[in-house]
């Protein structure tokens, strides 16, 4: 089984788990009520966004750094962050959603759950506490993907679509999705390759498009930015030195 595969299998367990203990309906009811900020928006600003991400270890990296989420996330913001991205898998990336709430609680910019959405209740569960999703396009099929898509608008909850080759683009966009995600990094071998972004940023030309992974200075987001990309997702460099956020933000 690749990593992707073994991710998306816990996180069907959790969901399973988490349905067991909840009642949907009434976690759709709290996700529609639960006031949120605009995330589409923030990238929307003139210049290059940042989503700053908090990630304290990844299967390609390992352990990266132990750091307070809510802390790193205030410290993103002072730098220059638009958005925060949190991961919240618990296995292979020591993320929870409590370090998603302690996070947002203390910044005022939107807040993007990072993990392997495989079941609608993640969907439900996410809008009761963040401002957007991550939809991982691989893995979803062309009928499910859709359905993703309009529960989180529905929602008001930010869709963010990854898509990491042709397909998923073209999948992204027959959704309607608005905010896409260009990952550099396959997913299943974690090769990355920032060329990605540029091969599928002109097909992408409507939608806000945010290029993630492999930023590691301010010269790799001055290229993802002259692909035409709104935003930039910056992970494991941040965390080692958030200066890189003051860095990418300052870009004229
Ligand atoms: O640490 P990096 O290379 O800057 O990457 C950040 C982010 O793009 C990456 O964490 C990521 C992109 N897509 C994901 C899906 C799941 C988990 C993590 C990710």
């Amino acid at each position: 089984m690749s990593v992707l595969d073994e991710l998306a299998a816990a996180a069907a367990e959790r969901a399973r788990a988490l349905r067991e203990r909840m009642d949907p309906d009434e976690l759709y009811q709290r996700a529609v009520l639960f006031d949120k900020r605009d995330f589409t928006a923030a990238l929307r600003r003139p210049g290059l966004s940042v989503v700053a991400e908090v990630k304290r270890a990844s299967p390609s990296a390992g352990f990266i750094a132990d750091v307070d989420p809510a802390e790193q996330g205030v410290l993103y913001e002072s730098r220059g962050a638009r958005a925060l991205s949190v991961l919240t898998e618990p296995e292979r990336f020591k993320g929870s959603l409590e370090d998603l709430d302690a996070a947002r609680e203390r910044v005022e910019i939107p807040v993007l759950r990072k993990d392997f959405t495989v079941d609608e209740v993640q969907v439900l569960e996410t809008g009761t506490r963040a401002d957007a999703v991550l939809l991982i396009a691989a893995l979803f099929d062309k009928t499910h993907l859709p359905r993703y898509v309009s529960l989180a608008m529905e929602l008001g909850l930010t869709p963010l679509v990854e898509v990491h080759d042709e397909r998923e683009a073209d999948l992204a966009l027959a959704c309607g999705a608005q905010v896409v995600g260009v990952n550099n990094r396959d997913l299943r071998d974690f090769t990355v390759d920032l060329a990605t972004t540029e091969r599928l940023a002109p097909m992408l030309e409507g939608v806000t498009l945010v290029a993630e992974s492999g930023v590691k200075t301010v010269e790799d987001a001055r290229r993802l930015r002259d692909a035409g990309a709104d935003a930039v997702l910056v992970g494991e460099a941040a965390m080692r030195d958030s200066a890189l956020i003051s860095g990418i933000a300052g870009i004229e």
